[in-house]
C-alpha cells in the first residue's frame, strides 16, 4: 500500500519506520530540506535520532508526492495541522484515509483535531482516524514495544489502520470514543509540564504520583463534561499516555516543565524554546474553555498562571497544596 507521511519530524519518522518495516511504500513530505535530504540520502533523521531508518523510506519537499496514496498520515504539530491539510487537499484521492497523530486542539476554534480534519477534507469524503497513545518516537524508531489506539467513529477505517500499522513491536488497539481519546492525549501534556515542574523544584515520587492521580481526575472531569466515556481515561489514551509523558525524559512537555521548575520561572524557557511542546498551547485552550464552562481545573489553572502570567512555579505548588481541604 502507498502511504504518505506529512511532516519529517520525530513522530513522522518513527511511524515511517513502522510502516516501512511492515512492507508498505512509504513516502514522506517535509518542508525542511535538511531533514528531507537526510532521510532520502542517508536513511537517518539525525536532528532527532542516532538510529538508522529503514532504507526504503523516501522523502521529498514536493507535496505532490502524496498522489495515489490510500492512507495519508498527518505528523505535524496542532498549530500547523489545518494549513498543511489545506495545502495537501488538492492532491488527495476521494475516500482517502487520513491518520492524525497530533495531540492538541485547533489554536483558534479550540476544536478537536479530528473535527478540524473532517472539515478540511470534507470535499474528498476522507475517513479520519486518530492514531494516539503512549508512544515516544525515540523508542519506536528503535523498535521497542509500543501499544497505541486507532480511534475513529468509522469502524472499518480504524480496522484498516490497525492492520496496516500493527507488527511484532507495535500493537494497535481500536477505540471509538473519539472525544475522550483526543481530550485525554491533549490534556496529559499539560499534566506532563506540571510533573516536570515538580521534578525541577526538587519534589519526589510522592508528589508525582499525587499529580498524576489528581491530574487524571481533572482530565476525566473535563472530558466527561464534553461527552467522553469515563472508561476511556483508564485506557491507553488516558492513564497510559499520562504515565509515559509524566515520567519520561523523552517527553518534551516533561522536560519543558523540568526546566521551568529548576529556574522557578517560565521566562527563560519561553524565550528560548524551539521544540514542539503541545502542552503549552493545550493549557491555554483548556484554561479558557474550563473557565467558560465552569469546570474545576486546579492544576491546569496553575500551569496557565506559570506559563502566561509570570507566576513562580514554587508559589503555584504552595497554592495547590493550600486549597480548601476536601474529599478525593
Ligand atoms: N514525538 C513523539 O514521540 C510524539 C509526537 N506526537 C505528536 O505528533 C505531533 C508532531 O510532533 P513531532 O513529530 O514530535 O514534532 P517535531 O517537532 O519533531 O516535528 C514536527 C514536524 O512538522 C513540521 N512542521 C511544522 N510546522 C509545519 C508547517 N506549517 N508545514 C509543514 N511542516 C511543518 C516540522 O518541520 P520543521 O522541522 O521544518 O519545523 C517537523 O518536520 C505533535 O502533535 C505531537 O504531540 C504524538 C506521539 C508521539
Ligand atoms: O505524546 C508523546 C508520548 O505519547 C510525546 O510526548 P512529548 O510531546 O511530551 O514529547
Amino acid at each position: 500500500m502507498k502511504i504518505s507521511i506529512l511532516g519529517t519530524g520525530s513522530w513522522g519518522s518513527g511511524l515511517a519506520q513502522v510502516l516501512a518495516d511492515n512492507g508498505h511504500e512509504v513516502q514522506m513530505w517535509g518542508k525542511e530540506i535538511t531533514e528531507v535530504e537526510d532521510i532520502q540520502n542517508n536513511h537517518h533523521n539525525s536532528k532527532f535520532f542516532t538510529a538508522a531508518l529503514n532504507p526504503s523510506i523516501k522523502a521529498s519537499t514536493d507535496i505532490q508526492v502524496v498522489k495515489g496514496s490510500q492512507i495519508v498520515l498527518m505528523a505535524v504539530p496542532s498549530i500547523a495541522l489545518e494549513s498543511v491539510a489545506k495545502q495537501v487537499s488538492p492532491y488527495l484521492e476521494e475516500g482517502v484515509i487520513i491518520v492524525n497523530v497530533a495531540k492538541g486542539f485547533h489554536p483558534i476554534s479550540h476544536e478537536r483535531l479530528s473535527v478540524v480534519l473532517q472539515k478540511a477534507f470534507q470535499n474528498k469524503q476522507a475517513r479520519i482516524v486518530s492514531l494516539i497513545g503512549p508512544s515516544h518516537a525515540e523508542e519506536v524508531v528503535l523498535r521497542l514495544l509500543t501499544s497505541i489506539n486507532a480511534v475513529s467513529e468509522d469502524e472499518e477505517a480504524s480496522r484498516i489502520v490497525q492492520e496496516v500499522f500493527s507488527n511484532h513491536y507495535f500493537r494497535v488497539y481500536r477505540n471509538y470514543d473519539l472525544i475522550g481519546a483526543e481530550i485525554g492525549v491533549a490534556l496529559k501534556n499539560v499534566m506532563a509540564i506540571a510533573s516536570g515542574i515538580l521534578d525541577g523544584l526538587g519534589q519526589g515520587d510522592n508528589a508525582r504520583a499525587a499529580l498524576m492521580t489528581r491530574g487524571l481526575a481533572e482530565i476525566s472531569r473535563y472530558g466527561i463534561y464534553f461527552g467522553s466515556k469515563p472508561e476511556t481515561f483508564l485506557g491507553l489514551d488516558g492513564v497510559g499516555d499520562l504515565i509515559v509523558t509524566c515520567t519520561s525524559r523523552h517527553s518534551r512537555n516533561f522536560m519543558a516543565g523540568y526546566e521551568i521548575g529548576r529556574e522557578d520561572s517560565a521566562k527563560k524557557f519561553l524565550e528560548n524554546n524551539q521544540k514542539t511542546v503541545e502542552g503549552m498551547y493545550a493549557c491555554k485552550i483548556v484554561y479558557l474553555e474550563a473557565k467558560k464552562h465552569h469546570i474545576d481545573m486546579p492544576i491546569t489553572n496553575e500551569v496557565y498562571a506559570v506559563l502566561y502570567e509570570g507566576k513562580k512555579p514554587s508559589q503555584a505548588m504552595i497554592d495547590l497544596m493550600a486549597r480548601e481541604l476536601k474529599e478525593e
